[in-house]
């Protein structure tokens, strides 16, 4: 009997401790899933600096770790499976939906796209310049809007993503406006005119490292590649930022400038295109 009595206690001893663990894992799971449902992707639209190194730096390096492959080859293959050849603008729908629902990545993205279509679309360019292609994302966007007869150039000096974008405008047939060039930009500016016999451009969009904005903008100065009326639209002046391409544009006299609100890609943190028109 006391025999008996002992190991019905030792049991419910054992139950307590389980019904205790398994507690804990489920409060810990409840935890983790709050966490990354919610609070980090809450965190993430609405904070600048949280937003680029939870995006850009920890979710693509584990995303890389994982799948063996980048984020520009993820992007592609996206393309490949779901967007319809020869149509840009699926092509374009087709990234839009793979950022966001899928991976954020750096393209200029759907809500300041449509600003930079508008810009692109009043200008009507026959030349255009663009700073940095990534995978082509933004490529696509202003090529597909240019007259017959246009031509984008567009400089990007990682070979992976040159071969990643080389594909997606071909995807949306559009190899016949763009000319990819690989490179660093201060190198292909000054050479613009002997290389591709461009004289000036009517419109240039800055993409790049935001560090170089503004000598790449001095660079297009002096080697005569603007006319009075080139418009030079930039990209995340606010996020991740460029003062002193903002200090510059904003206060020569040689440009007359306007700011266009909007948000970081694919996220709700403040970020803007400033449109500057070379006054000559
Ligand atoms: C923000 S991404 C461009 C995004 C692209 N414009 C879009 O919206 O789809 C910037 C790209 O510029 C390239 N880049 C940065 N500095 C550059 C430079 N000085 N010359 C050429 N490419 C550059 C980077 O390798 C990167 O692919
Ligand atoms: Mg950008």
């Amino acid at each position: 009997m006391r025999l008996c009595v002992r190991s019905l206690k030792t049991a419910a001893t054992e139950i307590r401790m389980w019904v205790f663990f398994l507690s804990a894992c489920a409060g810990g799971a409840a935890l983790l899933y709050v966490l990354y449902s919610w609070l980090i992707p809450a965190a993430v639209q609405y904070n600048a600096s949280l937003a680029l190194l939870w995006h850009d730096v920890i979710v693509e390096r584990v995303l890389d770790r994982i799948t063996g492959s980048t984020r520009p080859q993820r992007l592609l293959r996206a393309v490949q499976k779901k967007a319809t050849q020869g149509d840009p603008q699926s092509v374009i729908a087709t990234i839009d939906h793979f950022c966001r629902h899928s991976e954020w990545a750096m393209n200029v993205g759907d809500e300041k796209g449509s600003i930079l279509d508008s810009v692109v679309t009043e200008l009507n360019p026959s030349s255009a310049l663009e700073l940095g292609t990534y995978c082509g994302y933004s490529t696509v966007r202003i090529a597909r809007l240019l007259p017959p007869g246009s031509k984008l150039i567009t400089l990007e000096f990682n070979p992976a993503y040159a071969a990643v974008a080389r594909q997606v405008i071909a995807w949306a047939g559009l190899n016949d406006k763009v000319q990819l060039v690989e490179g660093p930009s201060g190198d292909l500016i000054p050479q613009m005119k002997e290389l591709f016999g461009v004289q000036t451009f009517d419109f240039v969009f800055l993409d790049h490292w935001k560090d170089r904005y503004l000598p790449d903008t001095k660079l297009l100065e002096e080697c005569g590649l603007l006319r009075k009326g080139t418009v030079l639209l930039a990209d995340n002046v606010i996020c991740p930022g460029t003062p002193e391409y903002l200090e510059y544009i904003r206060n020569s006299s040689r440009y007359e400038s306007r700011y266009f609100k909007s948000h970081l890609e694919y996220t709700k943190v403040e970020d803007g295109l400033e449109k500057s028109v070379f006054l000559g």
